[in-house]
């Protein structure tokens, strides 16, 4: 007994030594320690972001920007992790050749790896958005904004229901029940239902938020989490359950159901139709279980497709929904903002029944600059996006990094940096349209930018101009019983609301 007793003290106090001896090397032998910051986070990655982001609840990026004011545009996050707010700094990462890699101590634990979003090798990243390409490309949005309008038309038929009912519409639940059906679609060759769920609800946003309600422990602590994901999967399941996970099994068997339906020697053939232009067609399925997509591209298994699958629903639906529902909040408040863009919209639409197309609704000035501003003011993934420094190391104001370093920006920060931005607190749409505004576009950080910007940046512009063109040329629009502090969101990798959220009173324009 007393042995063991022993035994246990001297690795304790082995540990301890160790710890400490580790930390007076972070502080100050370390090459990041002439860079200002924290201590603890100096000291312990692990305990400072849990800190802030579990234990204080999604607060690490509010928390940066703090440090930014007080201390300057770099600042030290983590031992190996610095942070920094500088918008040209931002486009030397992200430049032409850039050889900057996503950090898979991060994208390992908040993503599948190997998929389109968490793949963090550049090579087999390159190849794998190669193969899903052509199911985002601008050629492919103009080919299914037809079916961003039918989805469209179908909500605002429901936004009817609740007006004959003068019930006001959950803004929330209802813009990410459209997107949800909108990515389905594209990604399952059939749209989820949300819609006309009588609540919008939406069973994958709610796994979703589950997950991410834990996920900041999963990057404070990866060992734990690749120790977790290390086990059995029905191991893993009893002790670490992940909401995300029912989610995958429910997906596999979707994929399963649309190969066996996509695959089976047709009944619609004998009926005389021919079954690929009748089948409602999953392009990224379709391109991500053929070989010859891209070269060297390996067909997936069953896990490694749902899992893709699962990335995608993610990347397409929070975004472009939060961005909307910000954005639709700021347009209502501000009513000369509203005003002019109603008055854009009937000038270009004279009747309430002629045709909102995406086609002729993206030429509209003012309405892009409220999307433009929308984007900007949201930024939908507002926390940092930590990448790696290349191998002959990289200088920063001077001072060499050495390769490895993890460099941070943040789209949040970004989005509102002085420098660039006038009044960056307030939702300007006229910034966009100003002589000297063509500049901006290549500073605004919402989709990143570079080899790894967003895929779905078409798409997401197709949805929003063809939901907000629509909804406010055909509806009177009015805030119902929210106020700012219903609005208020923290970052759980998604801007997440935390209050009561939007609610508007609708009413049909019957001119
Ligand atoms: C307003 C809407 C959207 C915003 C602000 C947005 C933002 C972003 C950002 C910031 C990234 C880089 C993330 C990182 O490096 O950590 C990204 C990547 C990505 N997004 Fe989006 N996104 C939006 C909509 C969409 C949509 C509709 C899709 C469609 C499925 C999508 C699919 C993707 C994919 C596949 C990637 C990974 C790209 C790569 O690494 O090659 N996104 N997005």
């Amino acid at each position: 007994m007393k042995t063991a007793l022993r035994l246990t003290i001297t690795l304790l106090g082995t540990y301890l030594f160790f710890w400490i001896l580790r930390a007076a090397y972070r502080l100050f032998f370390h090459p990041l320690s002439r860079y200002p910051g924290p201590l603890l986070a100096a000291i312990s990655k692990p305990w400072y972001e849990w800190y802030w982001n579990f234990y204080q609840k999604g607060q690490l990026v509010f928390e940066i920007e703090r440090l930014h004011e007080r201390l300057g545009p770099v600042i030290r996050i983590a031992p190996n992790e610095l942070h920094i707010n500088d918008p040209d700094m931002f486009l030397e990462i992200t430049k032409v050749g850039s050889q900057f890699t996503k950090d898979p101590g991060f994208y390992d634990y908040i993503t599948f790896p190997g998929t389109s979003i968490g793949e963090t090798d550049p090579i087999r990243h390159r190849i794998r958005r190669q193969v899903l390409t052509p199911a985002f490309s601008p050629l492919r949005v103009q080919e299914i904004a037809p079916m961003v309008r039918a989805k469209v038309d179908r909500l605002l038929e429901r936004f009817d229901e609740f007006a004959a009912r003068s019930e006001p519409v959950n803004m929330f639940r209802a813009t990410k029940a459209f997107t949800m059906d909108v990515v389905s679609t594209i990604v399952f060759g059939k749209g989820l239902g949300c819609i006309d769920d009588p609540e919008f609800r939406n069973q994958f946003i709610e796994y979703l938020h589950s997950t991410f309600e834990m996920g900041w422990t999963a990057t404070a602590f990866p060992n734990l989490t690749a120790f977790s994901l290390s086990l059995p999967e029905w191991v893993s399941e009893k002790l670490f359950p992940i909401p995300i996970m029912e989610f995958k099994k429910k997906c596999i068997g979707l994929m399963d159901n649309y190969l066996q339906d996509r695959d089976a020697p047709t009944l619609h053939a004998q009926n005389g139709a021919n079954k690929k232009t009748d089948f409602d067609r999953s392009i990224a399925i379709d391109l991500l279980v053929d070989p010859e997509s891209a070269k060297d591209h390996s067909t997936l298994d069953a896990s490694q497709l749902a899992e893709e699958v699962i990335m995608l629903l993610s990347a397409g639906n929070d975004t472009t929904s939060d961005a909307m529902i910000s954005g639709t909040y700021q347009i209502l408040k501000h009513s000369e903002i509203h005003e002019k863009l109603a008055q854009e919209l009937q000038q270009a639409f004279p009747s309430v029944h002629d045709d909102i197309t995406y086609e002729r609704i993206k030429k509209l000035p003012y309405l892009t600059a409220v999307i433009k501003e929308i984007l900007r003011y949201s930024s939908p993934l507002p926390g940092k996006a930590p990448r790696i420094v290349p191998q002959d190391g990289w200088t920063l104001y001077g001072h060499k990094l050495p390769p490895k370093t993890v460099i941070n920006t943040s789209a949040y920060l970004l989005n509102k940096h002085q420098r660039v931005w006038s009044e960056p607190s307030k939702f300007i749409p006229e910034r966009w349209l100003e002589g000297d505004s063509a500049h901006l576009d290549k500073y605004m950080a919402s989709f990143y930018r570079g080899t790894r910007q967003c895929l779905g940046k078409d798409l997401a512009f197709c949805e929003m101009y063809t939901l907000l063109a629509n909804l406010f040329r055909k509806f009177h629009v009015e805030i119902h019983n929210t106020t700012d502090d219903d609005m208020k969101w923290i970052d759980l990798l998604f801007t997440y609301f935390v209050g009561r959220n939007l609610h508007v009173a609708l009413r049909r324009r019957v001119e």
